[in-house]
């Protein structure tokens, strides 16, 4: 039994969680204690009482656990990988690829712990200093999804630690592997007990608990647009900071002047990698008229040569679907495009393969009309809708109507589209050429309307959430 870490001591609840393999369901990855609401209390409480001394510590003990932390991440990537590949069920390549992305967050934030910096501004008053830092916000909620059960866990935890805040990090019930592999190697690096605590369990329970606590002065929450407004409530209720990463119904543009193997290998890595389960995928495929029969027949060759199979197996392009709910949902939308009318032309079917998993074809809509619930609604799969239009104008128009703001790209070869699109597109992250999922962490991360609430992720923009500025006025 996999316990929480809670006040530096493994402590078991009293529900048990099965982690379970989506790439074949008769193998058990683990088994993961719940959280009982008396121990998410404590875990609150060492959180609140470690804050002080840890908020004191100088940057560079905390920047020297942080890159320690990093570096043992770095150096099990392929261990790490594995075991998110098993749980998760992304490709051993990716897998590996975010174990990897996780342990140069935390460096990237061991080095931003020392580069926090401060303003002096000009006296107004004579002989009336003004000075601005940033001081640590206290005890930080982390309330995480499955998608991404390594990175988006590190890219909250680095720089909560890095500022000097501690830490109750709730992970997604899906993947509580990944979870409890950080806990760990956090554990083993000498953060004291009550700075990092990890309290696994549902959301429902663990996580509201976390929410509605008046000693948890911020709350960082990635995950579905419904729940993300019931955080916000929650926080709204009683005043805590709140930062909210969200859904995403991202368009990608093709124009007629796009290089059409680039147009299709950033629609199939932005649609249908990581099995479509990403917020930033690119889920409304909008193409201009010149190039869109070309486009449709390339992606479908191209869909052709995709493999979706068990994670773990060397060729593999496309993981299994996360749980049978997801594959149910993935279904849903297959049908609920059809009845509006929109043609599936490749995929969607649920496939058979040597062990039992949640297997599904990356599927392929045209005939899509930007109203239709397939273009409106995040389907956190690999489902992709085509959108004709007929000229760029348009294609801007589509892309900015919908409620999200996640991510935008365009594939064109025309400078001037290009840095309009750049320009005008109401998302928070925008590509030229690239695909619109898979985001570098030294980066602001995060969106626009419905997408995202408060301030960045990643970057050095993380310093917004996880700090409060104090102006100080000194007299000597
Ligand atoms: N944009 C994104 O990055 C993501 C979007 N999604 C979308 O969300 C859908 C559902 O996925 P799901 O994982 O259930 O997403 P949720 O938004 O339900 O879950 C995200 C996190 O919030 C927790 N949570 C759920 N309810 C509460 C609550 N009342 N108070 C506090 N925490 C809570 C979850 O816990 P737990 O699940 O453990 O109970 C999980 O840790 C997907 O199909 C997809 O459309 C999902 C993941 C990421
Ligand atoms: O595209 C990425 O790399 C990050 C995406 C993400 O954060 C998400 O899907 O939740």
């Amino acid at each position: 039994m996999h316990a929480n870490y809670i006040a530096g001591h493994w402590v078991e609840g009293d529900g048990i969680t099965r982690n379970i393999n989506p790439s074949d369901t008769s193998d058990v990855v683990g088994v993961y204690t719940q959280a009982t609401l008396s121990q998410v209390d404590d875990a609150i409480a060492a959180a609140e009482a470690a804050a002080p001394a840890w908020g004191s510590t100088t940057a560079l003990q905390r920047a020297d656990m942080l890159d320690a932390i990093g570096t043992e991440l770095i150096a099990r990537k392929d261990e790490l990988g594995r075991l998110l590949a098993r749980e998760e069920g992304k490709t051993l390549a990716e897998a590996t690829g975010e174990a990897w992305r996780a342990g140069t967050i935390f460096r990237f934030f061991a080095a931003e712990a020392v580069r926090l910096r401060g303003d002096r501004l000009p006296q107004l008053r004579p002989g009336v200093d003004v000075d601005i830092t940033r001081e640590p916000v206290g005890v930080v909620g982390l309330i995480t999804p499955w998608n991404f059960p390594l990175a988006i866990p590190a890219w909250k935890i680095a720089p909560a630690l890095a500022f000097g805040n501690t830490v109750v990090l709730k992970p997604a019930e899906l993947v509580p592997g990944c979870a409890w592999a950080l806990a760990d190697i956090i554990s083993r690096h000498g953060v004291p007990p009550g700075v990092f605590n990890l309290t696994m369990g549902r959301g429902t329970v663990v996580g509201q608990a976390i929410l509605d606590d008046p000693r948890v002065a911020a709350i960082s929450f990635t995950g579905s647009a419904a729940t993300g407004k019931r955080i916000a409530e929650a926080a709204m209720r009683r005043l805590a900071k709140v930062q909210m990463e969200m859904g995403g119904k991202n368009p990608l543009v093709i124009l007629d002047d796009a290089d059409l193997d680039r147009a299709v290998d950033c629609a199939v890595q932005g649609s249908f990698f990581s099995t479509g389960q990403r917020c930033t995928a690119s889920s409304r495929l909008i193409v201009q008229r010149g190039i869109h029969d070309r486009f449709v027949s390339a992606m479908k060759t191209r869909m052709d040569s995709l493999r979706t199979d068990n994670a773990l197996l060397p060729g593999t392009d496309i993981g299994p679907v996360v749980d049978a709910r997801q594959l149910q949902q993935n279904e849903d939308y297959l049908r609920i495009g059809r009845d509006e009318g929109a043609t599936l032309v490749h995929g969607g079917e649920r496939l058979r393969r040597d062990t039992d998993g949640f297997y599904f074809s990356p599927a392929l809509f045209t005939d899509c009309d930007n109203s239709m619930r397939v273009c409106r609604e995040e389907i956190f799969g690999p489902v992709a809708a085509v959108i004709l239009v007929d000229s760029y104008e348009e294609a801007l128009a589509v892309a900015n109507d919908t409620e999200y703001g996640l991510s935008a790209g365009i594939c064109t070869g025309s400078l001037k589209h290009a840095t309009h699109f750049k320009r005008q597109a109401q998302v928070g992250l925008v590509t030229v050429n690239c695909p619109t999922a898979g985001a570098d962490h030294h980066a602001a991360f995060g969106g626009r309307k419905g997408s995202s609430y408060g301030s960045r992720e990643q970057g050095t923009y993380a310093a917004e959430f996880y700090t409060t500025v104090k102006t100080a006025y000194t007299a000597p």
